[in-house]
């Protein structure tokens, strides 16, 4: 697929990203700050537009669906580490963790043991009932972690899902990521800027202006 600078018509962030990702597959792909690596990440979950090319999901071809079905796809289908968390400040950390979940209209039995169960291995469950402004960045990250691998979805987006981490938090929030592929059969497709981080990932590609080349 490729994608033209936001504000210029004539000029390409990347003009040929090809990538296919199989069920469990963990992707990470590297690349300088403004690349486009968001972009990419966007695109694919559908929350913007791609200049050309093509995006199939389990075969589907993506631009067939209309904004509902695509919208749809997106939460049912698909968990989302925003590098800005996006929590919700009017819900509690147990409530932001358990949105997808109640969007998708799942069944509630269970639910809160199945999200106390994923915060205690994240290191979070002594915030539960704590509102987003009062998380540290690390604690912020691994909420976001936690809301977008609790319905296991097929596909894990992660934006630089370990940059406000230490090292150690880091190494905790990659298992988990790589633990909920396993648990799942979720692929993840992570963009970084950190070796450490693509280096637990099963294959690499660096993001540049032609497009992405293979690690
Ligand atoms: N809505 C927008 N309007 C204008 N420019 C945009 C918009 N979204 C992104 N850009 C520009 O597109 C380029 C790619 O941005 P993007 O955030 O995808 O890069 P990135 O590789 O993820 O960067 P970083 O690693 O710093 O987060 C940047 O130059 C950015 O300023």
């Amino acid at each position: 697929m490729c994608k033209r600078v936001p504000d210029a018509a004539d000029r390409w962030l990347f003009e040929a990203a090809a990538l296919g990702l199989h069920r469990g597959e963990f992707v990470a792909v590297l690349g300088e700050s403004g690349v486009g690596k968001s972009t990419l990440l966007h695109i694919v979950a559908g929350l913007d537009r791609k200049d050309g090319g093509t995006l199939c999901f389990a075969g589907q071809d993506l631009d067939a669906l209309d904004d509902d079905a695509r919208t749809l796809l997106r939460r049912r289908q698909m968990g989302f580490i925003f590098q800005a968390f996006h929590l919700i400040p009017q819900l509690t950390v147990a409530e932001n963790i358990a949105l997808p979940w109640r969007l998708n209209a799942l069944p509630r039995k269970g639910l809160p043991e199945r999200v106390r169960k994923l915060a205690r291995f994240l290191g979070i469950d002594h915030r539960l009932e704590a509102w987003p402004r009062e998380l540290s960045g690390g604690e912020m990250q691994r909420v976001a972690v936690a809301r977008a691998t609790l319905h296991d979805p097929a596909l894990i987006l992660a934006d630089e899902p370990t940059g406000s981490l230490d090292p150690d938090s880091a190494g905790q929030v990659l298992e988990l990521l790589r633990d909920a592929g396993q648990r799942a059969g979720s692929a993840i497709l992570m963009v970084t800027h950190s070796d450490v981080a693509a280096a637990c990932a099963q294959r690499r590609f660096r993001l540049e202006r032609r497009g992405l080349r293979q690690l």
